[in-house]
């Protein structure tokens, strides 16, 4: 498979939207319309239509099995490696829909980047953990610097600079997520997706990781799966609120969620009445 370093989504074409990033700070970068996903016979996302824009934080909630996780991995394509998963509906990530047979997954996954709950550096020194984030996407140009970049943008660089070649599994924890945020950003992503990324670590990791978050945001759009309803009023520009049958109950700015919801439901939710 040949693939540009631009990193068009489909084999075959170079991307034009390249230069959506700072022609149209605040457009919609990804939209699902009417999106079902199902394991076998049960239905995990029933009807999710959501629009989700640039450059923002947006935080999903909701309680456990309600399809928070699922939702993130139907945006990068994760769930194609389920076999019983089936996606149905529309999702659109810069208006070209995401399961269109023409998309190429690895390519998709160069502008939506995943972090995990758990850091999970590889047992590799700093500078090849980070090197491996470009190396999948095929980016073997100026690996050094962008190495560095990347270790900048995620906070790292002042803290790591003098010991690359040490192992990334001597860091602490909150130094190993941010070292897997910076492999996640490597590749120059549009979107960073993020689940649950500070429930391993201790309250100042987190903390960290919460600033880090909000300077992200400059650059990226951050779509991030928290049960910690704190975190999401902290650090996120709007909400989605997902309750049990994988139903989308209610989205819009956090503010509003948190002081003012429209569902009953939602406000018994992030009152803690259940969940
Ligand atoms: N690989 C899978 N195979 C079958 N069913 C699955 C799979 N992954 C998730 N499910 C089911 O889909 C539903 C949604 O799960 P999902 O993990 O997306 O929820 P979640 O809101 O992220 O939960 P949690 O907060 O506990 O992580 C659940 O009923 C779950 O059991």
């Amino acid at each position: 498979m040949t693939r540009t370093e631009t990193g068009s989504l489909i084999t075959t074409e170079v991307s034009t939207t390249e230069t959506a990033r700072t022609d149209m700070p605040d457009e919609t970068v990804l939209r699902a319309n009417g999106l079902d996903v199902y394991y076998g016979e049960d239905q995990a996302l029933e009807d999710v239509t959501i629009e989700i824009p640039e450059r923002k934080v947006t935080a999903i909630i909701g309680p456990s099995g309600c399809g928070k996780s699922t939702f993130l991995r139907s945006i990068n394509r994760m769930n194609d490696q389920i076999d019983v998963c089936r996606v149905d509906g529309e999702l659109t990530f810069q208006e070209k829909n995401i399961y269109d047979d023409d998309v190429d997954p690895v390519a998709l996954r160069r502008k939506i980047g995943q972090v995990f709950q758990k850091p999970n550096p590889f047992p590799k020194s700093i500078r090849e953990n980070v090197a491996y984030g470009l190396k999948v996407q095929g980016i073997t140009e100026n690996v050094d610097e962008r190495v560095e970049e990347a270790l900048r943008s995620a906070a790292l660089w002042e803290e790591v600079s003098d010991q690359l070649d040490s192992s990334g599994l001597d860091l602490s924890g909150g130094q190993q997520q941010r070292l897997c945020i910076a492999r996640a950003i490597a590749p120059d992503p549009e979107v960073l997706l993020m689940d649950e990324p500070t429930s391993a670590l201790d309250p100042v990791a987190a903390s960290k990781i919460e600033d880090l978050i909000a300077d992200l945001a400059r650059e990226y759009t951050v779509i991030i799966v928290t049960h910690n309803m704190q975190q999401a009023a902290r650090i996120s520009d709007k909400t989605a609120v997902f309750l049990t049958g994988g139903e989308l109950v209610e989205y819009d700015e956090t503010a509003k969620i948190f002081a003012d919801p429209e569902h009953d439901r939602v406000e018994d939710y992030i009152t803690g009445k259940f969940g």
